[in-house]
């Protein structure tokens, strides 16, 4: 008996692996010590039952390049229905044993994973880097941002609680916080790793289940991800990740097993995944794209205006959801501020994302890249000045030569009706202009249907406040610009998206409340 059951186990073992064609050797170990121009990715990219899956087909597969050098790094085939169905089945499965444990142990097991991925910090770093062009210095904030989300969502599990609520009679009744199930995450190629994270960490730690997909553009780091929480216990098929573009997008949404779609993208795309998820009533978090307006008033401290105006425009090349890239600049400071400006956007030293002065990477692809350039055309047709940057930039070192650079840029001479104003450009392209009245401003800086985040420069106090209160975004920052965290709340207004990430308002996207009423006496019935 026993050895049948052996032989039973040994043959449907044997079956998933050739029907898988799982690969064992964890992906950061192939790629250990990522380099630019030597990377190369034989392996398969998708994850789901615990272990990494090959796509059924390569047909279709789109090329993965190195934004630094244009290299081809890998053919990405996308995962067609019936791979999108085993991933949501082994959610699914892993869902009902992982909604079950405490929050404490669930806890656990994603501290541990935050641990892991905190001693791997630089070589995931070098990872992001090959695949997404930013910078080393940045790709390991991002990295560290991304240890820090799952400890604060670990830390988050064991506080998961309902309410206890007196009724008439001694009756009363309890609420619940219960997961919501299987959830799709959807991600964008700019902060591939902290995106994954900011998505599944807090669904994880509510009881869910995920399927991701990242972008075809990035898609690298979301499986290291998924092998970090295996190693950490995440139970085989809790987080998987499946490679594709739109279709396979579309699919997951589809998926009539998902109960929950977070998306990060554009906000032409977060329309789409809103309708289709519509259709199945399915819950949907969409963090959209934006314009955001960054103010300084001439009582500002200068300087530190000016280097939040760098921090608002210039993290990863520009291409940065919440930047503030239309800068008011109060009229009496504006030579001072554009003097300054400029000269620190010059010395901002483009090139060679690995080495540690670098200040600026490559653009994520040669379209991207063309876009942003023909944006700063557009702009000077309309009539904008070019103080500096906004052409192509060729770094010295051959293997670099092929590489999506440009000079950092800033416009003068901008109007509220101009392209560069009104667009997201998503490059690293400031526009600024001048007011003159706090109310003429807000109107201004209001006079959008995107409303991401924003900012404000000034010494008065109640001014700051004042302004906060009436700029209509999701964030406003006072002083400074882009310091985001994992432990507030991120999220847009208007069109730029419905949802929070980040901080304990996020609990309640990825839970729902349960309502138990207990009578203690005999039911008065009117019949
Ligand atoms: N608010 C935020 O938190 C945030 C963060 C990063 C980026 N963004 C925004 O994302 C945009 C840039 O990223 P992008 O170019 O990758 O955006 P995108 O909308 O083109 O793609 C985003 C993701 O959606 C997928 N997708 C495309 N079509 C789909 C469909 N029909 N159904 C389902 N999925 C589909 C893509 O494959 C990708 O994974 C910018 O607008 C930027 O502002 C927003
Ligand atoms: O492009 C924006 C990406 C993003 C989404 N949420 C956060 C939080 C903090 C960040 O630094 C970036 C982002």
């Amino acid at each position: 008996m026993h050895a049948r059951l052996l032989r039973h186990f040994f043959f449907f073992f044997f079956l998933r692996q050739k029907f898988l064609k799982m690969s064992q050797q964890p992906l950061l170990q192939l790629l250990h010590n990522a380099s630019l121009g030597s990377l190369e990715l034989k392996e398969p990219l998708n994850f789901w039952c615990g272990a990494r899956v090959q796509a059924r087909s390569a047909g279709n597969a789109e090329p993965v390049y190195e934004p630094a050098t244009g290299r081809v790094l890998c053919d990405l085939p996308p995962c067609g229905a019936e791979e999108v169905d085993q991933a949501v089945r082994s959610a699914h499965a892993a869902y009902l044993k992982w909604s079950r444990l405490s929050g404490m142990e669930r806890g656990r097991v994603l501290l541990e994973a935050a641990r892991i991925m905190r001693e791997r910090l630089v070589d995931i770093a070098k990872v992001e880097v090959v695949n997404n062009g930013k910078t080393l210095t940045e790709a390991k904030g991002n990295i560290h941002m991304a240890v820090q989300g799952i400890e604060y969502f670990a830390g988050i599990a064991p506080t998961l609680a309902g309410q206890h609520i007196q009724m008439p009679g001694g009756c009363f009744a309890y609420t619940r916080r219960e997961p919501l199930g299987v959830c799709v995450g959807i991600g964008a190629w700019n902060f591939p790793l902290v995106l994954a994270v900011m998505k599944s960490a807090p669904a994880l730690a509510c009881g869910n289940a995920m399927v991701y997909k990242p972008s075809p553009m990035a898609p690298i780091t979301a499986v290291i991800l998924a092998e970090i929480y295996k190693e950490a216990g995440v139970p085989d098929g809790l987080f998987n990740v499946v490679q594709g573009g739109a279709e396979t997008g579309s699919l997951l949404c589809h998926h009539p097993m998902v109960a929950k779609v977070s998306f990060t993208g554009s906000v032409p795309t977060g329309k789409k995944v809103m309708e289709m998820a519509a259709k199945g009533v399915k819950q949907v978090t969409l963090e959209l794209g934006g314009k955001s307006p960054l103010i300084i008033f001439k009582d500002c401290e200068l300087e530190n205006a000016v280097k939040g105006a760098l921090m608002a425009n210039f993290l990863t090349q520009g291409q940065v959801c919440c930047n503030g890239t239309r800068v008011y600049v109060q009229r009496d400071i504006l030579p001072q501020f554009l003097e300054e400006v400029v000269k620190r956007t010059k010395a901002i030293a483009v090139g060679d994302p690995m080495l540690d002065g670098t200040r600026m990477g490559a653009l994520i692809s040669r379209p991207q890249l063309d876009k942003v350039l023909g944006f700063v055309k557009e702009a000077q047709k309309q009539g904008a000045r070019v103080l500096c940057g906004g052409e192509p930039f060729v770094p010295s070192d051959p293997k670099l030569k092929g590489g999506y650079f440009m000079s950092p840029c800033v416009l003068d001479n901008c109007r509220d009706d101009m392209t560069c104003v009104k667009e997201e450009i998503f490059g690293p392209v400031m526009s600024v202009m001048p007011f003159d009245t706090e109310e003429e401003v807000l109107q201004r800086a209001n006079n959008t249907t995107f409303g991401l985040a924003s900012g404000v420069f000034t010494r008065d106090v109640a001014r700051a406040h004042r302004v906060a209160e009436n700029l209509q975004a999701g964030t406003c920052f006072i002083n400074n610009y882009n310091t985001n965290s994992v432990v507030v709340p991120f999220g847009g207004y208007k069109m730029s998206g419905i949802g929070k990430e980040n901080g304990q308002a996020v609990i309640e996207y990825y839970t729902q409340l349960k309502t138990v009423v207990v009578e203690m006496g005999d039911v008065q019935s009117l019949f």
